[in-house]
């Protein structure tokens, strides 16, 4: 008889299958939104542990996504197997980790709203892709109620960037975390030591680099008129992130640059235009 800890590993196997064919529209990044619908006609429901998911988007796993598992007969898990209680299963310790070597990474950056995150969020709608935000993950630690949560608040006020070990450990966290492949990383490296501590500590060499291209003035206006009630949205934090980005982080892309990997979008035109020009960058790799 298998144990539940073979039991979930096979219902992983179905999930992954399940994500492979039909679950490409899986979720909207920034809306945190999720796809349940096909997934919904099974049976029973197994819940994810959102705990273990503070970031924007993991595809079905996002935003308290409810995954389903087969109570009949299934290529996923033959129903004789399945252990009869209907309690929570916790999905997110079950040893799926994907191996270092077979992830696929795609940085985004581009100036502080360049659209990073708006077309990040159409990506992950299109092809399935696992958005991490570096901002956003920060952001979320820096409620964690630590000493280090209060350095990161302050620095981000101060449109300074945060030490390296600090972003990294939480990339890192959240590409094990998914189990998942193929990630878009938002807003990293930002700065030389970001770039490399992260190819030292995760032997990752990105795909490509995706790069907005957008004034500072374009920048500048969608920033104040953003809303979303951020501590960095006003104009003198954002004039110095606006420095930051010029001084620290224009050496990083001019590095992926001279490298071959920068995909430059001309980032001042509508989304729906711009997305036109990104996706087909998509369309060329398989992730
Ligand atoms: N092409 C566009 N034209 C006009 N407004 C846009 C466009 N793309 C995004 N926006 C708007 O600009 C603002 C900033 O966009 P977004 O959050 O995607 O930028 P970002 O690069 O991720 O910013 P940050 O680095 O500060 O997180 C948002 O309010 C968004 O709706
Ligand atoms: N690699 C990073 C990414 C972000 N931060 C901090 C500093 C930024 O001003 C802030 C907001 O990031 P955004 O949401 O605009 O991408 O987060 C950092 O220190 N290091």
């Amino acid at each position: 008889m298998r144990s539940r800890t073979t039991f979930v590993r096979a219902l992983r196997q179905c999930l992954e299958s399940f994500q492979g064919q039909s679950a490409r529209a899986s979720a909207g990044a920034h809306a945190g939104q999720v796809a349940k619908g096909s997934a919904q006609t099974a049976a029973r429901a197994v819940e994810i542990d959102t705990q273990a998911f503070p970031w924007k988007t993991v595809g079905l796993a996002a935003a308290g996504a409810t995954l389903m598992a087969p109570t009949s007969q299934s290529a996923c898990a033959p129903a004789t197997e399945a252990p009869a209680t209907s309690a929570p299963i916790d999905l997110s310790h079950a040893g799926m980790e994907v191996p270092k070597s077979q992830r696929t990474v795609v940085f985004v950056l581009g100036g502080p709203g360049s659209g990073k995150g708006t077309q990040c969020a159409k990506l992950v709608e299109e092809f399935g892709l696992v958005h991490l935000s570096a901002g956003d993950l920060l952001r979320a630690h820096m409620k964690s109620g630590t000493p280090d949560g209060q350095m990161v608040a302050d620095m981000i006020k101060d449109g300074k960037i945060v030490p390296s070990h600090v972003t990294i450990s939480l990339l890192d966290k959240a590409m094990a975390d998914s189990g998942r492949k193929a990630f878009l990383i938002d807003g990293f490296p930002r700065n030389e030591e970001n770039r490399a501590a992260f190819e030292k500590q995760t032997q990752i060499q990105p795909a490509f680099i995706l790069f907005f291209d957008c004034p500072e003035k374009e920048m500048e206006k969608r920033l104040l008129g953003r809303n979303e009630g951020r501590s960095d949205d006003n104009i003198d934090t954002i004039r110095k992130r606006f420095k930051v980005f010029l001084e620290s982080s224009m050496p990083v892309i001019n590095h992926y640059k001279e490298q071959g990997k920068l995909r430059s979008i001309t980032a001042d035109r509508p989304q729906d235009t711009i997305y036109t020009e990104v996706r087909k960058l998509f369309q060329e790799i398989s992730v």
